[in-house]
């Protein structure tokens, strides 16, 4: 594994205009993530998290700062290099599993990887094989909406691992799940995430999910600190 930081946030800031005036949420946020590092990201709501997931995500760009992604810097990067870049590189859960509901979950495994050039053979045996880490097989000709909310959300982390990215990044990923269930997806996320090498940065509001990660940080005054 190569000691390239997986995503290196440096002296990223980003304001946004309301009106009230200039809103400064990051005001030169510092990270490091490392391969196979599980970071949780726990801080009170409007305090910048899903805008920090964002910008690392590049989803965003920052007014300042840099971005860099698998030692990649992002900065001066054209979109499309930032789309391939995304697409190879990082994975994404978010709170609501946001899946395809015309497509079986089978497909919405499969589709990330054709989109970076995946032939379908290889995508689907990769679908085959990550559905049924998680339990999921005899589902996968089913879509969405005959899955339960658990079932919906071990196919997004399936999603999300499909093109064997070296970056994670979780918005509240079983925010929406009743308590038992969301622990039993959060331990099988840890355990894939922990699996693969891959780096995570998980957004949670759970105190007692954030401390079965390796660290903890949290937002200061738009800074990126322990917490
Ligand atoms: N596009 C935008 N335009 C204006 N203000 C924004 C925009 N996006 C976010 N904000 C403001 O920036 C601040 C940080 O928002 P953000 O969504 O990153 O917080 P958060 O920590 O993820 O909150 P939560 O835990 O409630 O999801 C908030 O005050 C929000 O209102």
């Amino acid at each position: 594994m190569s000691d390239t930081p997986r995503l290196r946030l440096s002296g990223v800031t980003r304001s946004f205009r309301t009106e009230a005036g200039e809103l400064p949420v990051l005001r030169g946020a510092d990270l490091d993530l490392n391969a196979g590092e599980i970071v949780a990201l726990v801080a009170p709501s409007g305090t910048g998290k899903s805008t920090l997931l964002h910008l690392a995500g590049l989803l965003e760009k920052p007014d300042g700062g840099k971005v860099i992604v698998d030692g990649q810097d992002t900065s001066g990067m054209a979109d499309k290099a930032r789309t391939a870049l995304r697409g190879q590189s990082i994975g994404f859960v978010y709170q609501f599993h946001h899946l395809l509901p015309e497509f079986t979950a089978l497909e919405n495994v499969v589709l990330p990887q054709m989109a970076i050039g995946t032939a379908r053979a290889a995508a689907e045996a990769r679908a085959h094989e990550l559905l049924a880490s998680f339990g999921l097989k005899g589902r996968e000709a089913h879509r969405p909406g005959r899955l339960s909310g658990g079932e919906q959300q071990r196919v997004a982390i399936s999603r999300a691992l499909a093109n064997r990215p070296g970056l994670l990044l979780a918005d509240e990923p079983t925010g929406n799940l009743d308590v038992g269930t969301s622990d039993l997806v959060f331990e099988e996320l840890l355990a894939a995430v922990r699996n693969a090498g891959v780096a995570a940065l998980i957004a949670t509001h759970n105190p007692d999910l954030a401390a079965r990660m390796d660290r903890v940080v949290t937002l200061r005054e738009g800074h990126v600190v322990p917490a």
